[in-house]
């Protein structure tokens, strides 16, 4: 078992976690995304469902068949961009960008126990905004050039360490390689997101086993 891969929750009922949280290309095949997830599936901590380009049939559909392996694995599973399809597909959680609508609203609907995510950039004040109205987590990025997405924002490594008064976990995302990945985590990321130095892979299991390097210095 990877040290990653507990999500626990400590005595003040906050999520804790440490390792490699994956998120999913846009693949339309769910054969073939069901066959990419289960192989990293045993070494990430958290797994997040992202599909910009499917319809939302799609959308559920790949959602009912990843579910039961992230659970077959203890791998919590949260959505991007919709907590409504979230509740709806029983999911554990979901990821709010700028655009995706209201935490608050998503906190009710969801419930204390649920992961939820809110991408503050590079901004310390949105981050702290994010945590009052109910986010579980705060990401932050793109620290590093990325094709995934077109960003415009750059945080300096060093907001990772700003926000640990904020007392929930911390995500870095964007460009984030098994090289870079070190420096991120030394800056205080308790997670490091990822899409394609995992999924872009031919090999997701070895791939995302090499990003856990990062969390086990010296290993
Ligand atoms: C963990 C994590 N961090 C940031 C994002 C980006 O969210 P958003 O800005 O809403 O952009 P899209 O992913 O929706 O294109 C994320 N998804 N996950
Ligand atoms: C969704 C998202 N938000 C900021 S960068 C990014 C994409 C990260 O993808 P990759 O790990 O392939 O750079
Ligand atoms: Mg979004």
């Amino acid at each position: 078992m990877p040290l990653s891969h507990p999500t626990r929750r400590g005595e003040t009922g906050a999520v804790r976690a440490r390792g490699l949280y994956a998120i999913t290309p846009d693949i339309a095949d769910g054969g073939l995304l069901l066959a990419r997830v289960e192989a990293a599936l045993p070494w990430i901590c958290w797994l997040q469902y992202r599909n910009k380009t499917a319809a939302p049939a799609l959308r559920r559909a790949q959602l009912d068949a990843l579910l039961p392996a992230c659970r077959a694995h203890g791998v919590p599973l949260i959505v991007n961009d919709d907590w409504r399809l979230a509740a709806d597909c029983g999911a554990d959680g979901a990821h709010l960008g700028e655009d995706d609508g209201d935490l608050r609203a998503a906190r009710a609907a969801l419930g204390p126990d649920a992961i939820l995510g809110a991408s503050c950039y590079d901004s310390l004040a949105l981050a702290r905004q994010a945590v009052e109205s109910g986010a579980s987590y705060v990401a932050f990025g793109a620290f590093f050039d990325t094709t995934t997405k077109a960003t415009t924002r750059r945080p300096d490594p060093a907001m990772l360490g700003g926000a640990a008064a904020l007392g929930v976990p911390r995500v870095a995302i964007g460009g984030i390689t098994p090289d870079n990945a070190p420096q991120l985590v030394a800056a205080g990321a308790d997670l490091v997101a990822v899409v394609s130095g995992v999924f872009g892979s031919a090999d997701p299991a070895a791939a995302a086993q090499a990003y856990l390097r990062a969390f086990t210095p010296g290993d």
